[in-house]
C-alpha cells in the first residue's frame, strides 16, 4: 500500500513475460481503484526506447520509474511493463503504465513479438495511450517511432470495431523536444505522416475505407527538451496534467471520456490478466467476449460475496431465529430490507458490466437469497396457520348459542379464521417474491374441514352409541321375556320388537343430530347403524336361549305335560289320556326347537320353502317320536300319537329336507343359524331322553291312583248288595263255599273290568264308551279266562316247589303265595300299562318293569 501510495511502481509482466497476478490485485486494492467504480483512468505511455518516457511519466504523475541515468548515456531501463498510481493527479486515481521501448537493441529479433503483445496489452487496459516521440522525427520518412505507429494501427484493427457509441482510444502524440514550429504544423505535418502509415496497412475488408479516426481520438502536446529547458518542461507538464484531471481542474481539451464498455475498477486485475493470457498465447484478442467473459467471472464472484455476507448478517440470524419460534412482526418487509440490501450491493458493483450478464448473476443472488429465506417464510406460514386453526377450535369448542346449529358455527368460525389468516399474511408476505401462499391457505381450509368433519363425527358418534344402547335396551327387555315363553309368533314378534326399538332410537338420534348437516345418505347410515346394533342384541338373546335350548325344551314339555288347559297341576287321575299329553307336550317342545334352530325374519314376507321345510322337519320330530334319538321304536307314546291323527301335513313339508342326515339348514345363512342340525337333532334327543322319565313318572302315578280308586266296588252295586240280598249275603256270609264262589266270581269281574278299561272307554262318552265295551266284552272274557286258567296251571305246577319253598321260609313266603295268587287276576290289567312304558323307551324297559311290578305288587298287597 505504501508503495503504490508513495508512487511505488509495480512490474505488471516481466521482462521475461510473466503476469503478476497477486501483485496487481494487491495494487489495485491499495491503490482504492477496486471500489473506485469506473472511477479510474488508466494511462499507458509507448513510444522508443530511451526517449524519456519515464522522465515524461515522473514529472507528468509525479511517478517514481526507473530513468536513465543521464551520464550513463541511453540504454535501456525499462523491461516489461511497469505500473504506478499518480500522485499528482487527484481526481480520477490513475494508474500509469510505463512500457519497456519499442526498439531496445538488447532484445533482437524477439522485439517485434514483445512490441506488439505490449501493444495489445496497452491498447486493451489503458483508457489514454502515450505516444512519446521526438519532434524531430516528424515529418520524416524513417522516424524512430513510425514502425511502432504502424504495430499500434494493426493491432487495434484487430481489438474494436468503429461503433457510433464505442468509445475511441484517445491517442496522444507527446512530441518531445520541441523546437520552435508552432504545434499546428507540427500536427499538420504529422497527420500527412500517419495517413500515409495508416493507408499502407493492410485492412481487413469491411475496413477498407475506413478513416484512422474513426477508431483513435488524435490528441497531441509538445514538451520542451527535459535536459535543456528543464523548467520550461516542467510548465508545460503541468499544464498538460490538467487535461488528465477531472473536476475544477479539468478543462475542454481533458483526455477523460466516460465509456460504457469501461471495466469496473474491481474487475481491472482480471482483465489485465486474461488479456496479457490471450496476448502471450499468440491468440487473438476478442475484447467483447473478454469483456463478457470478465463480467461473467466477476459477477459470479460478485454473488458470492453478496451471498456470503448475507449469510453472515446478524440481522438476517436475528429475523430467522424469531421466525422460526414465534410469528415476526412485519416479517416479510424485514425480510425483503435485508434482501433488497443484499440486491443493492451486488447490483453496485455489477451494474458495469454486461446488462445481459450482470443480470443473470443478479438473478441467481435472488433465487439463492429466496432459498435462504423461504424456509423462515414457510414457517412463518405455518404458524399463522397454525393460529387461525387454534383460534378455530377454540371458538367451535364453546358453548353454542340457544338454536345455532352446529354448520352454521363452523361456516362462520371458519370464515372468521380464514379472514384472520389473510389479514395476518401481509405480515408475513415477502415483497417482490412470488412465492405462493395458496397452498397454505388450501391447506388452513382443509385443515378447518377436517376438523369440522372429525368434530362432526364424534358427536354423531356418540349420540350414534347412545341410540345404538337405547335400541339394544330395548330388544332385550322384550326379546328376553319373549325368549322366557317363546309364543308361537316368536321371530315376527322379535321383528317387531326390533323395528320398534329401532324406531324409537332413530327419531331419538336424529333429533339429537340435528344441526350436524347430515345427508340423506348419513341419515340412512345412522338408522342402519342403530337397526344393525338392535338385531345384533337380539343375536345375543337368541343364541343365549339356543344354548339353553335343552332347559327349555324341558320347561316347555312340562308346561304342557304338567299342567291341564287351566294351567292346573294335573293329578295323574286315571281319565287323563297321558299318551296324548306327552304328544301334545313333545310337539311344543318340537316346535319351541324349531324355533330355536335359527333367525327368522319378521313373519310378513313370506318364508322360503326350503326354510318352511326345516322348519317343519324340525317339528316333525315330535310326531316321529324317538326317531332323532336313534331308536326304532316307533310305537313310543308320542309315536303313537302321531299315529292316532298327527301332523301328515307337517310330514309332507319336511319331505324335502331330512333333517337326519342333513349339515346345514337349507336357505338360511350362516349368520342366522343358531343350532346347526346336528346340535338340534343333539338336542332333541337329550329331550327325550330327559323327558321319558317324567312319562314314568306320571304313568306309575295314574296307575297308583286307579290302584286306589280299585280297593272299594262302586257304590251303587254296594247299595244293591244291602237292599236286594241282605238274606243271600247273610247266607253267603255263613257259607264258605258260596263265599269262596263270590269272592272268585268278583276277581273275574274285577280283571274282566279293568281289561275292558271301561273307565276309560265311558270317559269318551256314554254311547262310544258302551259300543266300545260291547265289541271288547267278550275278547276280554276270553283273555281273562285264558290267564286264569294259565295262572292255575302255573300254580298247581309250582305248588310243590312252593310247599318246599315256604318249609324252607316259615310264614312270610307263604303270606308272598297268596299275595300273588290274590294279585293274578289284577296282573292281567297292570299288564297292559307295562307294556305302555317298556315301548316309551326301549332303553328303560328293564327299569320300567321293575319298577311297574313293584308298584302293582304294592297295590295288589293294599287290595288284599
Ligand atoms: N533530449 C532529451 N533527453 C531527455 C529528455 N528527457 C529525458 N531525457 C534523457 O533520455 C534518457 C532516457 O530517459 P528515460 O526517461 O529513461 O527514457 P526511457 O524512454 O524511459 O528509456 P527506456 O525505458 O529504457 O526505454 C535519459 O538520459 C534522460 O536524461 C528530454 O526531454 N530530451
Amino acid at each position: 500500500m505504501d508503495r503504490a501510495a508513495g508512487g511505488q511502481v509495480l512490474q505488471v509482466v516481466s521482462g521475461d513475460g510473466s503476469f503478476n497476478t497477486e501483485g496487481v490485485d494487491e495494487f489495485v486494492k491499495d491503490t482504492g481503484v477496486e471500489s473506485s467504480g469506473v472511477g479510474y483512468t488508466v494511462v499507458a505511455i509507448m513510444g522508443p526506447q530511451s526517449s524519456g518516457k519515464s522522465t515524461l511519466l515522473n514529472n507528468l504523475f509525479g511517478t517514481r520509474f526507473e530513468e536513465m541515468d543521464a551520464l550513463s548515456g541511453r540504454n535501456q531501463t525499462t523491461h516489461g511493463i511497469w505500473l504506478a498510481r499518480s500522485t499528482k493527479v487527484a481526481a480520477p486515481t490513475t494508474l500509469v503504465m510505463d512500457l519497456e521501448g519499442s526498439d531496445g537493441r538488447e532484445r533482437g529479433e524477439d522485439d517485434t513479438s514483445f512490441e506488439r503483445q505490449s501493444a495489445l496489452f496497452a491498447l486493451a487496459a489503458a483508457d489514454i495511450v502515450l505516444v512519446n516521440m521526438w519532434a524531430k522525427d516528424v515529418g520524416r520518412e524513417s522516424g524512430a517511432g513510425k514502425p511502432l505507429l504502424k504495430t499500434i494501427f494493426q493491432v487495434n484493427l484487430k481489438l474494436f470495431q468503429p461503433a457510433p457509441s464505442r468509445r475511441r482510444t484517445v491517442l496522444l502524440f507527446v512530441f518531445r523536444d520541441r523546437t520552435k514550429t508552432p504545434l499546428e504544423k507540427l500536427v499538420d505535418t504529422w497527420e500527412g505522416d500517419l495517413q500515409r502509415m495508416w493507408d499502407s496497412i493492410t485492412k481487413p475488408p469491411q475496413y477498407e475505407d475506413a478513416a484512422l479516426t474513426d477508431f483513435f481520438e488524435l490528441q497531441y502536446a509538445a514538451l520542451s527538451n527535459y535536459e535543456d529547458r528543464a523548467e520550461d518542461f516542467l510548465a508545460e507538464t503541468v499544464l498538460l496534467r490538467r487535461r488528465f484531471t477531472a473536476g475544477e481542474g479539468a478543462d475542454e481539451s481533458s483526455f477523460l471520456r466516460v465509456s460504457d464498455e469501461k471495466l469496473p475498477g474491481h474487475a481491472l486485475a482480471l482483465s489485465m490478466a486474461k488479456v496479457w493470457e490471450v496476448v502471450k498465447e499468440h491468440r487473438d484478442l476478442n475484447l467483447p467476449a473478454h469483456r463478457v467473459m470478465v463480467a461473467n467471472i466477476r459477477c459470479g464472484e460478485l454473488m458470492a460475496e453478496q451471498l456470503a455476507a448475507f449469510k453472515a448478517d446478524a440481522a438476517w440470524h436475528a429475523l430467522a431465529e424469531e421466525a422460526g419460534a414465534d410469528l415476526a412482526p412485519a416479517f416479510g418487509q424485514r425480510a425483503a430490507d435485508l434482501m433488497d440490501s443484499c440486491l443493492e450491493g451486488y447490483d453496485e458493483e455489477a451494474r458495469y458490466f454486461e446488462a445481459g450478464v450482470s443480470e443473470a448473476r443478479r438473478a441467481d443472488l435472488v433465487e439463492a437469497l429466496e432459498a435462504l429465506v423461504r424456509p423462515a417464510f414457510e414457517a412463518q406460514l405455518a404458524l399463522l396457520r397454525e393460529l387461525a386453526l387454534t383460534v378455530f377450535k377454540q371458538q367451535l369448542q364453546q358453548e353454542a348459542a340457544p338454536g345455532e346449529r352446529f354448520v352454521d358455527r363452523a361456516q362462520r368460525y371458519s370464515s372468521e379464521a380464514m379472514e384472520q389468516f389473510d389479514s395476518q399474511l401481509s405480515e408475513v408476505v415477502v415483497p417482490d417474491t412470488e412465492w405462493d401462499v395458496a397452498p397454505a391457505r388450501a391447506q388452513l381450509q382443509h385443515d378447518i374441514s377436517a376438523h369440522v368433519q372429525t368434530t362432526r363425527l364424534e358427536h354423531v358418534g356418540r349420540e350414534l352409541a347412545a341410540a345404538q344402547k337405547a335400541a339394544q335396551r330395548g330388544v332385550s327387555s322384550a326379546a328376553m321375556s319373549l325368549f322366557e315363553a317363546p309364543p308361537a309368533d316368536l321371530w315376527p314378534r322379535l321383528a317387531r320388537v326390533v323395528a320398534k326399538a329401532s324406531s324409537k332410537a332413530c327419531a331419538a338420534l336424529v333429533a339429537s343430530v340435528q344441526g350436524y348437516g347430515l345427508e340423506g345418505a348419513e341419515v340412512e347410515g345412522l338408522y342402519a347403524d342403530v337397526a344393525a346394533a338392535a338385531r345384533s342384541q337380539l343375536l345375543v338373546h337368541a343364541h343365549e336361549a339356543a344354548n339353553t335350548a335343552l332347559s327349555r325344551l324341558k320347561d316347555r314339555f312340562n308346561q304342557v305335560f304338567q299342567r291341564d288347559e287351566h294351567g292346573m297341576p294335573r293329578t295323574w287321575q286315571p281319565s287323563v289320556d297321558i299318551t296324548a299329553v306327552t304328544a301334545a307336550g313333545r310337539r311344543a317342545a318340537a316346535q319351541l326347537l324349531s324355533q330355536l334352530c335359527f333367525v327368522r325374519g319378521d313373519g310378513e314376507a313370506p318364508a322360503s320353502a326350503a326354510v318352511a321345510a326345516a322348519e317343519a322337519a324340525v317339528q316333525q320330530l315330535a310326531e316321529d317320536g324317538g326317531g332323532a334319538s336313534g331308536g326304532t321304536s316307533g310305537s313310543t307314546a308320542a309315536g303313537a300319537a302321531a299315529g292316532g291323527g298327527g301332523r301328515r301335513g307337517g310330514e309332507a313339508e319336511a319331505s324335502s329336507f331330512d333333517l337326519l342326515s342333513a349339515a346345514e339348514w337349507p336357505g338360511v345363512g350362516d349368520e342366522d343359524v343358531l343350532l346347526t342340525p346336528a346340535q338340534a337333532r343333539s338336542t332333541w334327543r337329550q329331550f327325550m331322553s330327559d323327558s321319558t322319565f317324567s312319562v314314568q313318572q306320571a304313568l306309575a302315578t295314574q296307575q297308583a291312583n286307579r290302584a286306589a280308586q280299585n280297593r272299594l266296588p262302586p257304590l251303587w252295586a254296594m247299595a244293591a248288595m244291602v237292599v236286594l240280598g241282605f238274606n243271600e249275603f247273610m247266607a253267603v256270609l255263613y257259607n264258605p263255599l258260596w263265599l269262596l264262589f263270590l269272592l272268585l266270581a268278583f276277581l273275574f269281574a274285577r280283571t274282566v273290568y279293568l281289561e275292558m278299561d271301561v273307565e276309560a272307554e265311558m270317559a269318551r262318552g256314554l254311547l262310544p264308551g258302551s259300543i266300545a265295551l260291547s265289541s271288547k266284552f267278550m275278547p276280554a272274557i276270553r283273555k281273562v279266562t285264558r290267564h286264569t286258567f294259565d295262572s292255575a296251571k302255573t300254580f298247581l305246577q309250582d305248588a310243590p316247589e312252593e310247599s318246599n319253598t315256604s318249609n324252607n321260609n316259615g310264614n312270610s313266603n307263604g303270606g308272598g303265595g297268596g299275595v300273588r295268587r290274590g294279585g293274578g287276576a289284577a296282573d292281567a290289567g297292570l299288564r297292559s300299562r307295562r307294556r305302555e312304558v317298556e315301548m316309551t323307551d326301549a332303553s328303560h324297559d328293564t327299569g320300567t318293569a321293575l319298577h311297574v311290578g313293584t308298584e302293582a305288587t304294592t297295590s295288589s298287597r293294599k287290595d288284599n
